[in-house]
């Protein structure tokens, strides 16, 4: 299957469990794979045929920004519940790194991958 993807998509929010965490802005960075045919859109060479990477990136940001949750896991599934209610996709994998969460690691996160029932 054709996938539209977006790289390290970085968005600073409020995200964590701790006190702390809820006071300043961290740095997360987002892998996004969606399932898409891509024929139509070659064929055509119209935007609107396929699934627009930039949208998908404005969305996600406006989303993390607007709802500050504590898990990444929650924040997860609700990005992967709005790309599949928003975006022409059955099937979305996401993977999110917070890099300042662990010093003593390079980065940590939590990946999933939904479809659409
Ligand atoms: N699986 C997870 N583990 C942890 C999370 C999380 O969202 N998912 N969050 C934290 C804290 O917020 C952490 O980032 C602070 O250092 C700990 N573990």
């Amino acid at each position: 299957m054709d996938k539209v993807y977006i790289s390290q998509l970085k968005v600073d929010t409020i995200i964590g469990v701790y006190d702390f965490e809820k006071e300043c802005k961290q740095s997360l960075y987002f892998d996004i794979e969606m399932d898409c045919d891509i024929a139509a859109a070659a064929a055509s060479d119209d935007l609107s045929q396929t699934i627009d990477y930039a949208e998908v990136s404005r969305r996600v940001t406006e989303h993390c920004i607007a709802k500050p949750v504590e898990l990444l896991e929650t924040l997860l599934e609700q990005l992967a519940a709005l790309i599949l209610a928003e975006f022409a996709t059955n099937k979305v994998s996401i993977k999110v790194s917070k890099p300042a969460a662990v010093p003593q690691a390079q980065t940590v996160g939590v990946m999933i991958t939904r479809s659409k029932h």
